[in-house]
């Protein structure tokens, strides 16, 4: 199984705090709906998971955005919650809803029933990287994705996004710790295998999306989700046909742990648009690559005001580190994912200042 060389390998080279010629940009949920395209297929899928567990239709999405814009790197198009489905909670999504678990981790019987799902459930996914990574023919480096523990377990419990501030999956964390600290260690084991089994089909780096992390307090988010998130950290490849897989940790809401975050065993940290660039390189530019942080919503606005507010972000990191050796880097991405309300000419924009900023911010400075 070997796949076309990489052409571009900008975002891998940031990654590992190594010099580029200009900074990288990829976008979180760069597939989705705001690309008629991606309507129109999923429209011929039927359904989100027709889209995703059949590996032509989750090709196709992969690659719409990058047919449009310089993007630097793919990502898989799937979901966090295929982990949860495949342990039998039964995921759907229905139409104008965010997603449903039809079995929610509601009492000690079920949550002891848990267990790490057969990762032949999961056969689509890796199935669909291979596809990706040949559709690719190496134009960008494709990265793979999960939940959290944590962010898992948030839709384990309630059975679905929250209303009223996770009030389930916070009832359980503080009257049953025990079975909190069940859930988390079993899904801690079954996103490492996962994230495995995506890297050993072709994924070139991979990322944790801790997206609900931030609604924990202090103390309770090092306790039951940064302590899971070290563990599949612990348990990741390194490297997969004797290439560096580096490993990416978004904790949206995460900005001010960003120092303990510092300790995980990960190359990037993601950030969200709450947290100030320059500040987090001199907190910890020294050991991660940082990314992020343009607020989603910024990209309503018109595309020259796009472009300012690219280029202050840009600014905010400043010049990244040119010589030989690794030093502070910074890929460019969104704070949170895309919003499905974005005019994707507002996006080419985005991509077109980044690209020629960051090539002006290291030929100034
Ligand atoms: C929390 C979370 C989920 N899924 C994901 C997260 C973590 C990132 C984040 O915080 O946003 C991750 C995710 N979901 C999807 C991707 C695809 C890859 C990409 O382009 O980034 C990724 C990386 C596709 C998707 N996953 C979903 C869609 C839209 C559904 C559709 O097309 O019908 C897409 C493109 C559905 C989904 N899936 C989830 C929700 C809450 C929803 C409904 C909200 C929404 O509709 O945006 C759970």
């Amino acid at each position: 199984m070997s796949f076309p060389p990489l052409a571009n390998d900008t975002f891998l080279r940031a990654c590992l705090r190594q010099a580029t010629d200009y900074t990288p940009v990829w976008l979180m949920r760069q597939a989705g709906r705001y690309l008629p395209e991606y309507k129109a297929t999923r429209a011929r899928a039927g359904s989100f998971m027709g889209l995703a567990t059949n590996v032509d239709y989750a090709t196709e999405v992969t690659l719409q955005p990058l047919n449009r814009f310089a993007l630097d790197a793919a990502i898989l198009f799937s979901d966090i919650l295929t982990v949860p489905d495949a342990m039998g909670l039964g995921l759907s999504f229905a139409e104008g809803e965010g997603p449903r678990l039809a079995r929610p981790l509601r009492d000690e019987a079920s949550v002891a029933a848990l267990e790490v799902p057969d990762l032949d459930k999961l056969r689509y996914v890796f199935d669909a990287v291979r596809s990706i990574r040949h559709a690719l023919r190496g134009r960008v480096p494709l990265i793979g994705f999960s939940g959290s523990p944590w962010t898992l377990a948030c839709y384990m419990v309630e059975g679905g996004g929250s209303a009223d501030d996770w009030r389930g999956v916070k009832s359980m964390l503080y009257s049953r710790p025990d079975l909190m600290a069940r859930i988390l260690a079993v899904n801690a084991e079954a996103v490492a295998a996962y994230l495995n089994a995506q890297i050993a089909a072709g994924a070139q780096a991979v990322m944790i999306f801790d997206s609900w992390g931030g609604a924990l307090a202090d103390g309770a988010f090092q306790r039951f989700s940064l302590a899971y998130t070290q563990q599949v950290l612990s348990r990741l490849l390194r490297s997969h046909d004797g290439v560096t897989i580096p490993r990416i940790v978004f904790t949206k809401g995460g900005g001010l742990w960003l120092q303990e975050m510092e300790a995980l065993d990960c190359e990037v940290l993601g950030v969200d648009w709450t947290v100030n660039l320059r500040r987090a390189r001199a907190l910890v530019g020294g050991s991660k690559a940082l990314q992020g942080n343009l607020d989603p919503a910024v990209l309503f606005a018109r595309p020259e005001q796009v472009a300012a507010e690219a280029r202050r972000v840009l600014d905010d990191f400043g010049a990244p580190h040119r010589g030989p050796g690794t030093g502070p880097t910074h890929i460019f991405n969104l704070g949170h994912g895309i919003s499905q309300h974005t005019p994707p000419d507002h996006v080419q924009a985005l991509v077109e200042a980044v690209h020629a900023h960051s090539r002006q911010l290291r030929a100034g400075a």
